[in-house]
């Protein structure tokens, strides 16, 4: 795991082996310390190297060897005896050096990274701090405030930001390993106390208390709830008040901490689902590894309105070669400026050149006919998409997957449009559709696996974290997102505000609540789909409430905003105020609240006075129970799909790791009584009714969740 060679006569070379990254397991750590022991008590040694197999340095602690009973040595004193040793020790840093393997490489004298390795330490996003002594050693290197702004981001710099930072003493183009060989040789028999780390005081800062503060507030502010950020400055304080040996018990403590808390539970479990996400299945038997993906060197977006913009973006990024297609000349002018102003931003913001080479625009359709993939983006009206797959049919070249961007629309219906449905998958993007991770990539009843692997392919290719998905009415987010948002409304009807709602959700660890939300994407989007349903229909001068439609309680309070031309931040007016169509800060609407109150007196509702419990309880435990329905049904192959869906899509607090996890920190039995209890009391609102996964999960002991497949695949046979 870790192997000691000699080269240039005087240099020992310790190569970590460790693939695919080297991680720092038991048996790694083991053979570094066995390795540095020989390398220093050899004579014919007088400078080590110390590199990583296959060009990657080390991708920190082995995350899966986390919990009560870890073996083998600990890291703190392996790689201390590191920066004591009296030979000279290089890093050769390539690849990845990221957590535990920065931190191996800090204890090193001398850093040499190749121009494209990635360094960071992104502890905290695995809810822990750098506790081998990164919290400690970090700020004495590059000093307070880049140290703050990388620990508790843990954000993976380049090479050159590096350098810049003093992180390392020097950038290589050519072989790494060579050039910390040759470096070595020429420190041989140097000084090294002025190398060592830990000896060095921490730069000064003269208004430390006021930085501190700054930065405990931003950061309390921007990662709501997360208690890893806040022990991160906690421990970088120490590192800027207390001695060395100090500060390290001080990043001790609060690692213990850490190291045993649910928040770090959920991101580790977050960590691991993001890659499971990739090893996707469908209900066929078809998988990941079994289905090859075809090159996608050409594709082409049709409908350049929002979401065909950040589409076309993404594409260009990922180095794909776009035809964009308009139909109407207007729209197809400003998209083309969009998209220029865009790709410049991010190539300013990512110091590469605009990829707008890439991108040929058209008003004609006949322009897609040689691409290999063509995303469908244009409005969301079945017929309107129905008469575009017809047409991309008839005019692509054989073979060409056609993909729809819909977010809700049956996927069948398009492919039975096509001569080959097989070809035929969803792309559903999120807005903005150049930012946004997620993807799901949805199979209807005919695509084939090759046609999924393509879109997966895609979307890695476009740094997106894509899941295959089932074709459910709304897929698996937005499907979810129905009895969330139908529960909010009844909640109003019952004596809640949008402020209050809002808040417990907001508490809860959400970026904004299901009002503000709503805000922001436009209430006319689901008032049209509700309508279309045969479910919004106008008050009128009757006055006429019905509260129960097609045998299910509804509320019309959304269609009532929607009837008044209130449709959100876009129209200024929604479930708040915003002082002009576009504006962003939300205030309270006495209007709302009038309209609460009449409406309430017209039905004869009395308000209650309604909890933060019961809001957590009734938004969240029906969305969950929704997910598992969905599990149930075989569209979602496993709790990790949903949970990454709603953690990269939906703003699912990263540190609850989704729903699915959520529900199993809570207790599945404690989701289960709440769910019974209020589905006795609301015997009209059918996603209370908690589903027979649930049930089972429940019977058999609430087993976790990456067992919860054998459960689901049970109930599923039975079916
Ligand atoms: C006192 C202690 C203080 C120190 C704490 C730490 O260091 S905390 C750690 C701080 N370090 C980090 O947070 C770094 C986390 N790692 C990364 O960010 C990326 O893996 C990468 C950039 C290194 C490579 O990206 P890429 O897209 O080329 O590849 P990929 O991402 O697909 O990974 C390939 C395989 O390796 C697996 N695996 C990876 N890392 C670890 C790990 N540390 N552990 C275990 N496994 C790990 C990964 O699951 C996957 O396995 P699968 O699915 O094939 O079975």
């Amino acid at each position: 795991m870790a192997q000691l060679s000699y080269v240039s006569g005087s240099v020992g070379l310790i190569t970590l082996q460790n693939p695919p990254v080297n991680v720092l397991s038991a048996a790694t750590r083991q053979g570094i310390m066995e390795s540095m022991k020989k390398a220093l008590n050899d004579p014919k040694v007088k400078s080590v190297v110390i590199c990583g197999q296959n060009g990657v340095f080390c991708a920190g602690a082995d995350i899966k060897e986390f919990g009560p009973n870890i073996s083998g040595p600990s890291i703190v004193p392996l790689i201390y005896d590191i920066e004591v040793a009296n030979k000279p020790v290089v890093a050769a840093i390539e690849g990845s050096a990221l957590g535990g393997g920065l931190e191996l490489a800090l204890t090193c004298h001398y850093r040499i990274a190749h121009s494209k390795t990635r360094l960071g330490l992104p502890e905290v996003t695995l809810g822990l701090l750098p506790g081998a002594g990164g919290t400690q050693l970090l700020p004495r290197l590059i000093g307070i405030p880049a140290s703050l702004e990388l620990i508790t981001t843990g954000r993976h710099i380049t090479a050159a930001e590096a350098l810049q930072l003093g992180l390392v003493d020097h950038v290589t183009q050519s072989d790494t390993v060579d050039s910390a060989v040759k470096f070595a040789l020429s420190v041989e028999g140097e000084p090294l106390d002025s190398r060592r780390i830990s000896k060095r005081p921490c730069p000064h800062l003269p208004d430390l208390d006021a930085v501190f503060e700054a930065v405990m507030q931003k950061v309390r502010q921007k990662f709501y709830g997360a208690i890893a950020p806040i022990a991160c400055v906690q421990a970088v304080r120490a590192a800027a008040t207390l001695p060395f040996s100090e500060g390290m018990k001080r990043e001790q403590q609060l690692m213990s901490t850490l190291f045993t808390s649910g928040q770090a539970r959920a991101l580790q479990y977050s960590f691991f689902a993001q890659r499971a996400v990739g090893r996707w299945s469908m209900p066929s038997g078809a998988s990941w590894n079994t289905s090859k993906a075809r090159p996608v060197h050409r594709a082409a977006v049709l409908g350049l309105g929002t979401m065909g913009r950040g589409i076309t973006v993404a594409l260009a990024q990922a180095g794909v070669s776009v035809v964009a297609v308009e139909i109407q000349e207007k729209q197809l002018n400003e998209a083309r400026e969009h998209v220029y102003a865009t790709l410049e931003r991010g190539a300013q913001q990512s110091g590469v050149s605009p990829s707008c080479a890439n991108i040929t625009y058209s008003h004609d359709i006949q322009a897609v006919a040689d691409v290999d993939l063509v995303i469908e983006a244009v409005l969301e009206d079945l017929s309107l998409k129905e008469k575009v797959f017809q047409q991309l049919s008839a005019i692509c070249k054989p073979g060409t997957l056609l993909c729809s961007n819909t977010s809700s629309l049956d996927l069948n219906c398009l492919a039975s449009q096509t001569k080959n449905p097989e070809l035929v998958v969803g792309m559903h993007f999120f807005a903005p559709a150049h930012v946004m991770k997620l993807l799901e990539v949805v199979y209807g009843s005919k695509s084939s696996p090759e046609a999924v692997a393509t879109a997966m392919q895609l979307g890695k290719k476009m740094g997106k974290i894509s899941v295959a998905v089932g074709n459910c009415r709304g897929f698996v987010g937005n499907r979810m997102l129905k009895p969330y948002i139908e529960q909010s409304y009844f909640l109003l009807e019952e004596g809640a505000t949008p402020e209050l709602v809002d808040k417990a959700l907001e508490e809860f660890g959400f970026p904004m609540g299901v009002f503000r939300m709503s805000d922001l994407s436009g209430l006319d989007v689901g008032w049209r789909v509700r309508k279309e349903d045969g479910l919004a229909e106008p008050v009128g001068t009757s006055g006429q409430i019905t509260r129960l439609r097609g045998g299910r309680r509804y509320s019309p309070l959304g269609d009532i905003l929607c009837e008044h031309g209130r449709f959100g931040q876009k129209t200024g007016l929604g479930w708040y105020q915003y002082g002009r169509p576009g504006g962003r800060v939300a205030k309270s609407d006495p209007w709302v609240f009038n309209l609460l109150e009449e409406y309430r007196a017209r039905l004869g509702l009395t308000a209650r006075p309604i909890d933060q419990q019961e809001v957590l309880e009734r938004c969240l435990y029906s969305l969950i129970n929704e997910g598992l329905c969905i599990l149930e049904e075989g569209f979602a192959s496993s709790p990790e799909d949903i949970d990454v869906i709603y953690v990269f899509g939906y703003g699912w607090p990263k540190h609850r790791g989704g729903p699915m996890f959520y529900a199993s920190m809570v207790g599945l039995a404690t989701v289960l009584e709440r769910l019974d209890h209020y589905y006795r009391s609301n015997p009209d609102v059918p996603s209370l009714k908690p589903c027979k996964l649930l049930r089972q999960l429940v019977a058999s002991g609430s087993p976790p969740v990456h067992k919860w497949k054998e459960i689901t695949k049970k109930i599923q046979n039975r079916l």
